[in-house]
């Protein structure tokens, strides 16, 4: 994997508008193309008097009236990051009923609401069609969905449930198992854009959903829909990238939702995976550092959401977050949490890397180097070492001026060390003064003390 140099998640708002359950009161507005101003409702304020906005910056922020076309438009980087080798990941969040299933998907039979996922697989394919080199590409196509705490295969959803999530060596997780019956999840390789989008849709409409309250279509499981493309460079090298596409469950309050029963069961496991995605992202960003968390434990393991996104989070993918949000009152205090969480993302920081594979030969080509360049500085070592020792024989033996100079200037800097130093001049006085008392004790006779002194 050659590394490219971090890169920050990059997080996006978009607002929705308000729908007929709504009161219409407005607590979020979009305050310029990257901020959003959040007014808590008067209650939420702490007091009397209108609540000060807090203002929110993003990397982007899409009013009401948006379209999907404006939404994808972001998205194109990380689409075609993934025909560079790059693995990107796209990902909507919000609580439920908020436009992350109209944002990701939308209504994939009407041109212009299709969501990202049928654009990004158009996008895909124009790429593809688009390469004028005579590399050959391989495209591979996943659907799963974690419904309470199993991964589902969607592509077979009778056939494949409660999956293992595995880690590749390349960092990159996947769902377990080689194409095979009961296995792994279905790895369909497409062969054409109308094949994939048939695919797709199937698996999507396999996904568990459930009426509540706050959606008639509210989605039970987070939806993982992936595309791999693996590209066989004339080279003989191979680039391969994975575009993940997520689709979170939303986060539910029960008395709002009106849930009971086994979808009380599904918003409760909802909840639960989305704390863990909250825990994960919370501990990659302590101490401002990105990445990695400084080298702290990051919780990936706990629950199949987070591990599913290990690499997406703190890995090696390109990321791009949707908050979806409500601008309506009514969900002020769901819509100031999705807010957080999207600031706090914003934090985390990835090591983006294109997956290149070498061909054999340029593998052998490398080495070969690599051996020549090893076998010239063993040379260049042997011919210092024989310099050295050279060198060394020359100051041993006897009569050659040189060695026999710096000898000598050696002795006389270590004889020079060896002189005592000169006596200090308040040695000197009490010297004599001591010679003087003396003098004057011996000799008792005052007259003989004058005339010797004189
Ligand atoms: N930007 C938008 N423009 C028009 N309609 C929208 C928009 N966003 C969402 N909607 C509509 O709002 C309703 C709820 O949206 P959606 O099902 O996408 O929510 P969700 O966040 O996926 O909810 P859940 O988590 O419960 O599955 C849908 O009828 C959808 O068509």
């Amino acid at each position: 994997m050659e590394s490219h140099g971090s890169s920050g998640t990059s997080v996006c708002v978009r607002l929705r508008p308000p729908n007929s359950r709504e009161s219409g009161v407005r607590c979020l507005a979009r305050a310029g193309d990257a901020a959003v101003a959040f007014s808590p409702p008067a209650a939420e304020g702490g007091g009397g008097g209108a609540p000060a906005p807090n203002q929110f910056t993003f990397n982007k922020v899409y009013g009401e009236g948006a379209t999907q076309a404006d939404v994808f438009e972001d998205c194109r980087r990380v689409v075609h990051g993934v025909l560079a080798g790059v693995n990107g990941t796209i990902m909507a969040y919000g609580q439920t009923g908020s436009g992350k299933t109209h944002t990701l998907i939308g209504d994939v039979t009407h041109p212009e609401l299709r969501g990202i996922v049928p654009r990004a697989v158009q996008a895909l394919g124009e790429g593809i069609a688009a390469d004028a080199s005579a590399a050959e590409y391989e495209v591979r196509l996943t659907v799963v969905e974690i419904y309470c705490e199993r991964v589902r295969d969607l592509l077979d959803p009778l056939g494949r449930d409660n999956l293992a999530i595995k880690q590749g060596r390349d960092g990159g997780m996947f769902v377990e198992g080689a194409p095979g019956p009961g296995r792994g999840a279905t790895e369909v390789c497409v062969t054409d854009e109308a094949q994939l989008v048939g695919l797709m849709n199937a698996g999507l409409a396999a996904r568990a959903v459930t009426a509540t309250n706050m959606n008639a279509t509210s989605s039970r499981s987070h939806c993982i829909v992936t595309v791999a493309v693996e590209k066989a460079c004339p080279d003989g090298s191979t680039v391969a990238g994975k575009l993940r596409m997520v689709d979170l469950a939303g986060s539910e309050r029960q008395d709002k939702t009106g849930a009971a029963g086994q979808t009380l069961v599904e918003g409760s496991q909802i909840n639960r995976s989305l704390s863990a995605l909250a825990n994960v992202v919370a501990a990659l960003t302590e101490g401002g550092g990105g990445g990695a968390g400084g080298g702290s434990h990051i919780p990936y393991r706990d629950s199949k959401l987070t591990r599913m996104l290990q690499d997406s989070l703190g890995g090696s993918a390109r990321t791009l977050l949707v908050i979806n949000c409500s601008p309506c009152a009514d969900n002020a205090a769901e819509t100031l949490s999705s807010l957080r969480f999207g600031s706090r993302a914003l934090g985390i920081k990835n090591t983006v890397a294109v997956n290149r594979r070498l061909s054999p030969e340029a593998l052998q080509q490398q080495l070969a180097q690599a051996r020549a360049e090893l076998e010239a500085l063993r040379r260049e070592m042997a011919a210092l070492k024989l310099d050295g020792a050279a060198g060394a024989a020359a100051c041993a033996a006897p009569g050659r001026d040189a060695a026999a100079d710096a000898f000598g200037a050696v002795a006389v800097s270590r004889a020079a060390a060896e002189q005592p130093p000169p006596p200090a001049p308040w040695a000197v006085g009490l010297a004599v003064a001591a010679g003087l008392l003396l003098y004057f004790a011996l000799i008792e006779d005052w007259a003989l003390r004058g005339r010797l002194l004189v």
